[in-house]
């Protein structure tokens, strides 16, 4: 009989965060296109009230419908993937059982924040979108997703001339924001920009299987105020740098 416990059908988790309408649901599309003829994919989705984008990528096909689940996360969705993850975790777990084995199961945030991260409980590693119709300056404004996140995406590099935005810049910045680490342009009119996106996810799979990836906590996010009024700093005020063992030090 194979063997189902969820350490045997763990699948790499990969979540991508980033304000809304940066282009996290048409990512993780790209990717299931990508990459859904040699990967065994899931997806999970977080929505404040909806299943809105479960039910695009479900309507974008690019995946089996059933592969495709949706978590509601209520008023504070940057919670449901940093805070309590349960909710998320079980959807998680529960595609992985029943769609045993897995390669890589996407998780896509609410997207009600600038500086909300995924855990590192939740997700083994995560992208960060922004795009150019944000704004050029929004790299540096900063945050733990732009710094630490293990991709930096600088999203829809097709409308920056026609929002006067510099993306390359934007990319250069967001190298220093990052010391280094990777960026990518992306825009679904640029093949070759989709085909770095394609390897980089590969890469990052290829480091998790062989133990050379190490799950980093990009940190908390800022300060934040919620609709009761009260300011919250939610708990960590450390980063924390896990094992692949589950060993962390802080
Ligand atoms: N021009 C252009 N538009 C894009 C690109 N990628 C995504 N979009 C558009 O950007 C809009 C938002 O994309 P989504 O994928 O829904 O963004 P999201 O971040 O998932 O949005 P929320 O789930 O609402 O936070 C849609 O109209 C997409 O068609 C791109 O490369 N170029």
């Amino acid at each position: 009989m194979p063997d189902t416990t969820p350490e045997a059908t763990r699948a790499f988790r990969l979540g991508v965060a980033g304000p809304v309408g940066t282009g996290k649901s048409s990512l993780i599309a790209m990717v299931c296109r990508e990459l859904g003829d040699e990967l065994r994919l899931g997806v999970v989705t977080n929505d404040i009230y909806t299943d809105e984008d479960a039910r695009m990528l479900r309507a974008a096909g690019v995946l089996d419908p059933e592969r495709i689940r949706a978590v509601e996360t209520g008023a504070c969705p940057h919670t449901a993937i940093r805070d309590d993850v349960t909710a998320n975790l079980l959807a998680v777990e529960d595609l992985e059982a029943d769609f045993a084995p897995l390669d890589l199961v996407l998780v896509e945030s609410g997207g009600d924040n600038l500086t909300a991260t995924f855990s590192p409980a939740l997700v083994d590693a995560q992208v960060f979108v922004l795009d150019v119709a944000g704004g050029g300056d929004v790299v540096r404004k900063g945050g733990p997703g732009i710094s630490r996140a293990d991709l930096l995406v600088v999203n829809k590099t097709d409308l920056a001339p026609h929002v006067g935005v510099d993306a390359d810049l934007m990319q250069v910045e967001g190298r220093e924001a990052r010391d280094g680490g990777p960026v990518i342009g992306l825009s679904r009119t640029d093949p070759d920009s989709v085909a770095q996106l394609r390897a980089w996810v590969l890469a990052v799979l290829g480091d998790h299987r062989s133990g050379q990836h190490v799950p980093v906590d990009p940190g908390p996010m800022a300060p934040h105020s919620h609709a009761d009024g009260g300011t919250h700093a939610h708990a960590h005020a450390h980063a924390h740098a896990h094992g692949a063992s589950g060993d962390h030090s802080h």
